[in-house]
């Protein structure tokens, strides 16, 4: 039988999500008991996001607020890095949102994700657990650092991010591999640190904001695993060496809260990804 399903979170339910993560409930745990009560499982996951990650003001209406976002990316067709010519698949004005093509090479995602599985096996040796942290329980993957140029390819792919993404490579966090199995997903969140958030504060401090995002895609996802963008309803669909570009800080500062992005749930294979986030100043990464 089908039911039909809330739409809407009343105040109570709001009161409700926060105090239950307040009190140390996990994010998927909250989105199970909202689905068991007939909630719309995308409403449920952004009102969740939402209390997680602070709430947001709504998207700023008027032209004039929307130009403020305009992308570093240069114009054109094609964008130039030292060693390779990258195609524009997809640009989308807001928010700044460019698919870009052959970012990387397949030899280059097999060598990343090889540098990955090791360093994940061996992590798992180190630390099995890691504990419960409200933020992490949102992400059901598992992930690898890289410092900046730690190996050949590792700086090979910090000099082309920092050359597609305009700023210079001391702006940009060590590489970031992530892989997610099936059911893996990564819920609705800003990259961005939320200002309001006391937790921000030593982040921003070395760094400053973040300010743009490339996430590579090392596997074609079998089925499922798309990146979305719930508020402008926009899905991205994984495809091996390609690119997902995105901004979020504005040249005064302000963030933009369409943003919002998110990884949906693997339904048939492993996804793998790294992704490059990009600050406002040099970054020891
Ligand atoms: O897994 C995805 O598609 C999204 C990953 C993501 O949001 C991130 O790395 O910040
Ligand atoms: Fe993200």
């Amino acid at each position: 039988m089908q039911t039909r399903r809330h739409t809407k979170v009343t105040p109570d339910w709001h009161r409700w999500i926060g105090e239950a993560l307040a009190n140390g409930s996990a994010p998927a745990e909250l989105l199970a008991t909202m689905k068991e009560h007939q909630f719309d499982e995308r409403v449920a996951r952004e009102a969740i996001a939402d209390s997680v990650f602070g709430g947001v003001a709504p998207p700023p209406s008027g032209d004039a607020q929307a130009s403020d976002f305009v992308s570093r990316l240069p114009a054109g067709h094609v964008i130039h890095t030292p060693d390779r010519d990258i195609r524009v698949l997809v640009r989308v004005a807001r928010p700044v949102i460019a698919v870009l093509d052959n970012v990387l090479d397949a030899a280059e995602c097999d060598g990343m994700i090889a540098l990955a599985r090791s360093r994940l096996a061996r992590s798992a040796v180190v630390a099995p657990d890691s504990g419960s942290n409200t933020v992490m329980d949102i992400r059901t993957s598992e992930g690898a650092y890289f410092h900046r140029a730690e190996s050949e390819l590792v700086q090979r792919i910090d000099a082309r991010t920092a050359a597609i993404m305009q700023l210079p490579e001391e702006h940009g966090e060590g590489l970031q591999v992530m892989r997610y199995g099936v059911g893996g997903e990564y819920m609705p969140h800003y990259d961005y640190f939320a200002p309001d958030q006391k937790g921000s504060a030593p982040h921003i401090a070395s760094g400053g904001q973040r300010v743009s995002t490339l996430i590579m895609y090392l596997d074609d996802a079998q089925a499922g695993g798309e990146t979305i963008f719930p508020r402008i309803d926009f899905s991205y669909v994984p495809r091996k060496g390609q690119g997902l570009y995105f901004e979020y800080a504005a040249a005064d500062g302000s963030l933009d809260p369409l943003s919002l992005h998110g990884g949906a749930p693997v339904v048939a294979g492993e996804k793998w990804i790294v992704t490059k986030w990009m600050r406002e100043r040099a970054f020891a990464g």
